[in-house]
């Protein structure tokens, strides 16, 4: 980007709490030259990292269902369906999401590949994300998985196969966009596999 189409003229602190609120000043030049004040409010949000763990063995996709507050505020069902995922907490993506697979679904997973990053709501919300999928086997289940129960948090393990999440992704019937994307990409990879195979 082209710094000098924007200046910041003020960063005011609006609320501050598990997550930050602040309102952004700014002059922007738009490519006619004619330069305009802008005042954004902008989500102060710590990044995270997400997995689609994958059982090649099953042909099955590991998900978790969990109670998501802003689904509940706005009357949609709050029970969501997503791939595993977690805040970084100030570790490296890939230590990350090791320990919130394992916190999770009980999983232990040593090696996981990188997908993606995606910023969710760019907008407004500076969160991104680390996308990764995993290879995973009934062996590496070492632990029950669930969540941090004194962290609120009761984490429902799904396995469904991977025929059953594309159906699902079709009908429009996965909301979670982390999800949707990194089941979208397994099966465009899948995909290219086969019609590398027929060639
Ligand atoms: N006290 C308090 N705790 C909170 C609040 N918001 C979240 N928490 C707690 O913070 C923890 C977050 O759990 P993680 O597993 O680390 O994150 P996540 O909620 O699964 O978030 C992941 O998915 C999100 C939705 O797609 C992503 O937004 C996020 O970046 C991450 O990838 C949970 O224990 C939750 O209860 C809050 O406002 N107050
Ligand atoms: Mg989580």
């Amino acid at each position: 980007m082209t710094q000098q189409k924007v200046r910041m003229l003020e960063d005011r602190l609006l609320y501050e709490g598990w997550n930050t609120l602040r309102q952004l000043s700014l002059e922007y030049q738009h490519d006619s030259g004619v330069v305009q004040h802008l005042q954004r409010e902008l989500y102060v949000k710590s990044p995270g990292a997400g997995v689609l763990l994958y059982n090649e063995v099953n042909d099955t996709v590991v998900l978790v269902k969990q109670f998501r507050t802003p689904l509940f505020y706005l009357n949609e069902e709050p029970m969501l369906v997503e791939v595993c995922a977690g805040l970084l907490d100030g570790e490296d993506p890939e230590t990350a999401i090791k320990r919130e697979i394992l916190e999770e679904t009980g999983y232990q997973v040593d090696h996981v590949d990188f997908v993606m990053k995606v910023f969710t709501s760019p907008g407004v919300v500076t969160e991104y994300l680390m996308l990764y999928t995993a290879n995973i086997r009934d062996t590496q289940r070492i632990a029950r998985g669930g969540g941090l129960v004194e962290e609120g948090e009761e984490i429902e393990l799904i396995e469904w196969p991977l025929s059953l999440c594309e159906e699902k992704l079709m009908a429009g019937e996965i909301q979670d966009a982390k999800t949707v994307i990194l089941l979208q990409n397994l099966l465009i990879k899948q995909a290219k596999t086969r019609h590398l195979q027929k060639k």
